[in-house]
């Protein structure tokens, strides 16, 4: 039957395996599944626009340091790139290629291991290609080119501040401006012109829309006076390269040489994709983007996957379970829907499943948060749907409030949704608003760096010896009032010195993957007077990953929950109920699964909870070597949890009880409500400290416990 097989692609599978035989060599090589997959994508390689310009890339790399590429989406650029430079004479070290979002570092570090023949990460000692993602390190000594978030290089760099194992540093999408990348661009410039590196270090930074003439403006123009002054004291270890000291204040400015940065452009994209919009606006978008779906379903041929953008988990996963009973309803001619959410608090392993093909006769729909907004290919995807609008930190510097608000996105974000249509076969991008709103939208989203709390990123600044943090080379150069809110807080936090020197409380919480916040409130506990650390540990593991508790937004469900989790519940508030809750479902030792759905928690978020958990209490090793396990029904433990929570927060995150029976914050004098998700929902209690202050239909606090005045001599009068 074989031998007559009319299949071409079969014949020439079987003439391989004949001329394999003749030479074992060759044979291994067919056979290796990895060798197979790398022949059959580098057809595909050879078609994208950037493929024609490796060689002009490599040359202008030859001849400068930087490199600011742009191109359109689906050109090439993340996975490509770093592919060209690998045989370069000065690529003798690893590659780095950071990313806004670990989603996309992870996918693309997996698209890119295939495309070498190369196993992934830590599986091999072979393997070429990695990723490092918070909590995640997936690399191998043998890596070459390490996929990684902006977040993590950044960690990498307090560690060895000259970057020593790498050749090369690619800042792709460049455009999303993070707090981040700002920082990570200042510091790369500061190392490029303190001409501390023995060996030569590339920058390339890229983006479909990028800011190109900013960008190399910035590279190009010398700092008048190199800024970081070596914080040697941390005893960083920096490789074999020289040690990266920088300068102290009182050294004289030395001149730096004006840099040259080559900056280039990559035309075209492999696939077109088709722009609708609507001819009048809607009001209500959930019910547009259902609608959109349903239609999409029912009159495209298969297959065509749907990418859907919305702003929030909520919303995200009211629309799935829309779709569900739709889909469920429509008689059997028509294909299966699967409804896939994906938002940042999900775990990695099911963020991972929108990668995965459809099974037969199945249709994918996804449904994102903007975390898929750049740089990533889900593959099956023919049709991307855009509501327009994202959650969108905003700071308000007076208030020292974070909050998240629904805002419409810029024009740069709108085109990098619809270039997520169009990468394996031409696509159809749907606007759910009108050609004149797209008009209308801001060019760009603004820089995070002008609209968030700086604290994270002052302490990290000030981690890597950068004394005087208000003249780091920004970008754009934060709100100066914000940097001064920032420094009063890593004051108040106790991590810096009254003279704003970075202390050893401050050294110790740069390091952890937390915020100063979370990472004082950690060290806090770690104290022998507080001496609670892992109970702290297990409720930070759930702050880090999404709700553990199942959603209850109606009144029924709200009283189901309630008396599902009637044991769990704590007086004090929410933080000792999730403490309670990973306590009940770390010692279930028959079926956790059932466990927790008999407690309505999503099953999910614990075994991240649980991952987590390990990954802190390792991190945590040199704080406390052998932690205490405290029994969490004694009131001194609960106190202590809770004062160390109050550390952290300090003023920011507590509200108090007016006369008029309504919490006010501390700082700001705001009214807030408790939201009716927490334990404490109803009830009048002196002052609360809460995680959250959103605002919905009103001003809420989330995860709140109760907390008593006289605490706070305690806590904030030691140090
Ligand atoms: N995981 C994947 N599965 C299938 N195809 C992929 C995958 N990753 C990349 N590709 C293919 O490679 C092309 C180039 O992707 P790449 O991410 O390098 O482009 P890019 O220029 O960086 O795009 P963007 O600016 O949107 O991030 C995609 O359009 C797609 O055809």
């Amino acid at each position: 039957m074989e031998n007559k097989s009319p299949n071409n692609a079969h014949d020439s599978k079987k003439r391989k395996r004949v001329d394999g035989a003749q030479n074992p060599r060759s044979q291994v090589q067919s056979q290796s599944p990895l060798a197979v997959k790398k022949q059959k994508l580098l057809q595909s390689r050879q078609n994208l626009p950037i493929w024609s310009r490796q060689r002009d890339i490599r040359n202008r790399l030859r001849e400068h340091d930087i490199l600011v590429l742009s191109g359109e989406t689906g050109s090439g650029k993340s996975t490509q790139l770093p592919q060209f430079l690998l045989a370069e004479s000065w690529c003798t070290g690893k590659i780095a290629v950071t990313q806004p979002r670990r989603v996309a570092a992870i996918s693309l570090a997996r698209r890119v291991a295939e495309e070498m023949g190369s196993p992934l990460g830590s599986s091999s000692p072979a393997s070429k290609v990695g990723y490092s993602v918070r909590f995640d390190d997936n690399t191998s000594p043998g890596t070459k080119i390490k996929y990684l978030t902006e977040g993590m290089l950044l960690q990498e760099m307090l560690r060895d501040g000259t970057l020593s194992q790498y050749s090369c540093v690619v800042v792709d999408e460049v455009h999303e401006r993070s707090v981040d990348v700002d920082l990570l661009l200042g510091f790369l410039k500061q190392l490029l012109e303190s001409g501390k590196r023995r060996k030569p270090l590339k920058i390339v930074v890229m983006s479909a829309t990028a800011d190109v003439e900013s960008l190399s403006e910035f590279f190009s123009t010398p700092m008048t006076k190199p800024e970081v002054s070596g914080d040697t004291s941390n005893g960083t270890v920096h490789g074999d390269d020289e040690e990266f000291n920088g300068f102290s204040d009182s050294e004289q400015p030395t001149p730096v040489e004006k840099k040259q940065v080559s900056t280039c452009r990559v035309e075209g994209r492999q696939y077109p994709v088709k722009l609708h919009y609507l001819d009048n606006p809607t009001e209500d978008v959930v019910d547009a983007a259902l609608q959109r779906i349903l239609h999409l379903h029912c009159k495209e041929p298969m297959p065509g996957d749907i990418l859907v953008f919305m702003t929030g988990q909520e919303i995200i996963q009211g629309l799935q379970k829309l779709v569900e009973e739709l889909a469920g309803n429509l008689p059997s001619e028509y294909p299966r829907l699967l409804v896939l959410p994906l938002f940042a608090a999900l775990p990695q392993a099911a963020q991972q499943r929108i990668f995965e093909r459809a099974p037969p006769n199945t249709r994918k729909v996804i449904l994102s948060t903007n975390i898929a907004e750049t740089s990533v290919t889900v593959p099956g995807v023919r049709y991307v749907v855009d509501t327009g609008k994202a959650k969108i930190k905003q700071y308000r510097n007076r208030l020292g409030l974070e909050s998240l608000l629904v805002k419409p996105i810029s024009k740069s974000s709108a085109d990098q949704r619809k270039g997520r249509a169009g990468r394996e076969a031409a696509g159809q991008c749907f606007r759910l608003y009108t050609q004149q709103s797209y008009g209308e939208l801001e060019k760009d989203t603004k820089p995070e760096i002008l609209r968030c709390d700086l604290s994270n990123a002052v302490l990290k600044m000030k981690a890597r010896g950068v004394e005087d943090v208000l003249s780091f080379p920004f970008l754009t150069p934060p709100n100066r009032e914000a940097m001064e809110k920032a420094l009063l807080q890593l004051l108040l936090l106790g991590t810096l010195n009254e003279d704003g020197k970075i202390n050893d409380i401050g050294r110790k919480v740069a390091r952890l993957p937390l915020t100063p916040t979370l990472g004082r409130i950690v060290l806090e506990a770690a104290r022998p007077e507080r001496d609670c650390l892992l109970e702290v540990i297990d409720i930070i593991a759930c702050l880090s990953v999404e709700n553990i508790f199942q959603p209850t937004d109606t009144e029924e469900a709200r009283e189901k929950a309630l008396e599902a989790r009637s044991q769990l519940h704590r007086r004090q508030g929410d933080h000792l109920t999730l403490l309670a809750a990973v306590q009940a479902y770390a010692s279930e030792t028959s079926d956790r699964k059932r466990w927790a759905t008999d407690h309505l928690i999503s099953h999910r978020a614990m075994q991240n909870v649980m991952n987590v958990r390990k990954q802190l209490i390792a991190q945590c090793k040199p704080l406390s070597p052998n932690p205490t396990i405290r029994s969490t029904t004694d009131e001194a433990t609960q106190e202590n949890i809770l004062k160390c929570f109050l550390k952290g927060y300090h003023s920011n995150n507590i509200a108090r009880l007016c006369p008029d029976k309504t919490y006010k914050t501390f700082a700001g004098n705001q009214t807030v409500a408790i939201h009716p998700s927490s334990v404490l929902f109803g009830r009048k209690v002196e002052a609360v400290i809460y995680n959250e202050f959103v605002f919905t239909t009103k001003a809420y606090a989330r995860g709140v416990s109760a907390i008593q005045l006289k605490w706070l001599e305690d806590v904030w009068g030691s140090s």
